[in-house]
């Protein structure tokens, strides 16, 4: 399988390519030339899989340079029971008979659903650079929780240097100790007076200069990085299968949702043949996404627009896998996302409400919804009163939408994003009690912590890479 970059359609090689390199060189993102599809057969043949088999049937056909034993050998090591905490490693629990239902991704090493598919990046990762003795630094961008992932799935790699930049003061305490605490010679945190979508920028502006990115064998750990969008479809399918529904009966799925890679998955999932009947997207006040389902006009949200919430992982202004969504909804027409993206960049509305392509998007089964600090401790009192059950507050803002949006007797799954130990702050003020935490993480909040302030300036940033990388060569 070849990929392509959603403004060039240049092509950017094979999956071990565009796993190493993040962003493709014209500034895109990468997408696989095609998307390969199961029928309703091969389907009924995935039901009953267990976790790593799946894995391996959704991704191997986007993965032809890893060989197939290999690529098993990968997934048995990341997707372990005692890594995730279970052998189901995505439990699927019903939130009494509301019809709505609960899939758990948040139980692996950093307490959030990035550890699905960082923890996989980790070991390819490692496989891929042992495989062509190379070393990469990867920089990456964090508004709370692909910081840690990235951070715990890297640990004492010795070919892999992390540089983390985080927004200051705009993550949770236990967040911010997650990531701070460790001082480990390949981890560099970084807190850059900004928001995430800053953070963001500085990631593709060090990209965007090519000779440092060669020179210093720059690589990427977000979403941007398709590796992640890959092992995150995989969980819809696990979902989807636990509700032991009738061969081809839809379920919808409502999904937390800030830099569009989550969802973005799920609408892979349905790309794929995956009977997925709706995707929602939850937003919190930070609501881009929901204005542009429910208006069809895209205008990113300047840095000082970019509310601090009580989800402040999806304190987002600009969605960065929105543009691999538009670029299906233009048909692949890397021209006309090009031409998007020059207006995104100068601040300027991509309005679809009169071309076709918002008739593509109001097909493509996506609906959206918002939710407010009131409706989150609200909906997580609730949610703890009626079945028993400690949601965190991102979570929180997808229940609360899913809710919103259920269907007579199709289910709702809502994707559990992250523990509530990792916000404990608005889970007292919801429910008035500590939420429960584990063992390894008592008293983090009181660790030394170990981080660099840097102003939100990627000349800055690209000196203290290089001051840190010193005489750097493979
Ligand atoms: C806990 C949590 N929920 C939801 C999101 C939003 O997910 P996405 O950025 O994939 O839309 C994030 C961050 O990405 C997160 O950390
Ligand atoms: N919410 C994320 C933001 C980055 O998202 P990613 O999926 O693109 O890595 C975070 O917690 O850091």
């Amino acid at each position: 399988m070849q990929y392509v970059s959603t403004r060039g359609h240049q092509p950017l090689g094979t999956f071990t390519d565009v796993l190493l390199s993040g962003l493709a060189p014209d500034g895109g993102l990468a997408m696989p030339e095609r998307i390969s599809t199961f029928s309703a057969a091969e389907l009924e043949r995935l039901r009953e899989l267990p976790y790593v088999e799946l894995a391996y049937e959704v991704m191997h056909p986007f993965i032809s340079d890893i060989p197939e034993d290999d690529l098993r050998e990968l997934l048995r090591r990341t997707y372990r029971a005692e890594v995730f905490g279970s052998e189901d490693i995505t439990p699927l629990t019903a939130l009494g008979d509301s019809g709505l239902y609960l899939l758990e991704l948040s139980n692996g090493p950093s307490l959030a659903f990035k550890d699905m598919a960082m923890q996989f990046l980790g070991h390819a990762f490692e496989y891929v650079l042992e495989r062509e003795d190379r070393r990469v630094n990867i920089l990456g961008a964090t508004s709370g929780d692909t910081g840690s992932a990235a951070e715990y799935a890297m640990l004492g790699k010795e070919r892999v240097n992390v540089f983390m930049l985080s927004p200051q003061g705009r993550m949770s305490r236990f967040q911010q100790a997650q990531m701070y605490s460790l001082d480990e010679p390949n981890i560099f945190n970084i807190a850059v007076a900004g928001v995430f979508d800053d953070c963001q920028d500085l990631v593709k502006a060090v990209n965007a200069d090519a000779e440092f990115k060669a020179r210093y064998d720059i690589g990427a750990v977000n979403s941007i990085n398709w590796g992640r969008v890959l092992a995150q479809a995989v969980y819809y399918f696990k979902g989807y299968f636990a509700l032991n529904l009738p061969a081809g009966a839809e379920a919808d799925f409502c999904v937390p949702s800030g830099n569009f890679g989550n969802v973005f998955a799920g609408y892979l999932a349905r790309e794929m043949g995956l009977p997925v009947g709706r995707l929602i997207v939850a937003s919190n006040e930070n609501s881009v996404l929901h204005e542009f389902f429910s208006g069809g006009v895209y205008h990113v949200w300047p840095a000082e627009r970019v509310a601090v919430t009580s989800s402040p992982s999806m304190d987002i202004g600009k969605a960065s896998n929105f543009e691999r969504f538009l670029y299906l909804m233009a048909d692949a027409d890397a021209g006309q996302v090009g031409t998007w993206w020059e207006e995104v960049a100068a601040g300027r509305p991509v309005d679809l409400r009169e071309s076709a392509h918002w008739a593509a998007v109001q097909a493509s089964g996506f609906a959206a919804g918002r939710s407010s600090h009131a409706d989150r401790l609200a909906t997580i009192r609730r949610v703890d009163t009626d079945f028993g059950r400690l949601i965190d507050p991102h979570t929180a803002d997808g229940v609360l939408v899913g809710e919103s949006f259920k269907r007579p007797g199709v289910p709702m799954v809502c994707l559990e994003t992250a523990l509530p130990a990792k916000f404990a702050e608005t889970v007292r003020e919801a429910v008035g009690r500590e939420p429960a935490r584990p063992a390894r993480f008592a008293g983090i909040e009181e660790r030394p912590r170990h981080f660099t302030e840097l102003p939100n300036d990627a000349e800055a940033l690209k000196a203290f890479i290089a001051e840190k990388l010193g005489e750097w060569a493979q």
